[in-house]
């Protein structure tokens, strides 16, 4: 809920919501939840830079109460079973920073920017409590796991990880350049480990896609963004 004045009276309205996903299947998936216009879906492209590009460019266009970044992800396993739903209390990139003969250090020991977005906490128990998804990390990455001990490297880094995916923390830099809280909300189609690209569910995966955000519609549209 959202409060203003109009012509000198206190009103309220819900949130304009902005919803990013990746691809126009998950967009129509996620669309296919929704009544109402409060809600606008767009399918932004693949990986970080893409997302944060088309975020920041409707952000531009239309002024948002939230953003949520949206989709299929691979699980981490045994937390994330395919089918389930993650919703993100950290969004971290996993990716950016610099190899050294030591290891991996990101870009805030190297003394740049940032690479974790923390959504509204009351708004992810609200999520998590009305669509059963499991809160905790989720990963954005440049280049899909593939193997089960680049897999053990990124659970070793970030032992709260969840889910792995390529937009978040995308979505959620233009989010924040824009004064916009952001969401990251994904239905798993494969675990995290060796590729078996034929092996993903994605047809589950877009129907947990389409279940959850029939549920977390009203927790949205109802939210009150002094509640963070
Ligand atoms: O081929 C299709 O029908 C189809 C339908 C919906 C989505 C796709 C995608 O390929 C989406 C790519 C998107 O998915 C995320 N994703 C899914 N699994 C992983 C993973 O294991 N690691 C990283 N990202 C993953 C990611 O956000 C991609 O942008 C195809």
């Amino acid at each position: 809920m959202v409060l203003q004045v109009q012509e000198g009276l206190l009103t309220t309205s819900s949130p304009r919501v902005l919803v990013a996903t990746a691809v126009p299947a998950e967009r129509d998936a996620v669309a296919r939840a929704l009544t109402g216009d409060r809600i606008s879906v767009i399918a932004v492209g693949v990986g970080p830079a893409a997302a944060a590009a088309a975020t920041a460019t409707a952000l531009a266009r239309t002024p948002y109460d939230l953003v949520v970044s949206a989709g299929i992800a691979g699980g981490f396993q045994p937390e994330a079973p395919v089918g389930s739903l993650v919703v993100a209390d950290e969004i971290t990139v996993a990716d950016l920073g610099a190899e050294t003969s030591d290891g991996f250090l990101p870009v805030t020991e190297l003394g740049f920017g940032t690479v974790t977005h923390r959504p509204p906490a009351a708004l992810v128990r609200a999520l998590a409590t009305a669509t059963g998804a499991r809160p905790g990390t989720v990963l954005t990455v440049s280049t899909v796991t593939g193997t089960a001990a680049r897999a053990a490297e990124l659970r070793a880094r970030h032992p709260r990880a969840l889910a792995e995916a390529m937009e978040g923390f995308g979505v959620a830099e233009a989010a924040v350049a824009h004064g916009v809280p952001v969401l990251e909300l994904r239905a798993v189609s494969n675990p995290v480990g060796p590729r078996d690209r034929a092996a993903w569910r994605i047809g589950d995966a877009l129907a947990a896609l389409t279940e959850g955000f029939g549920k977390c519609a009203p927790v949205l549209e109802s939210w009150n963004p002094y509640d963070q």
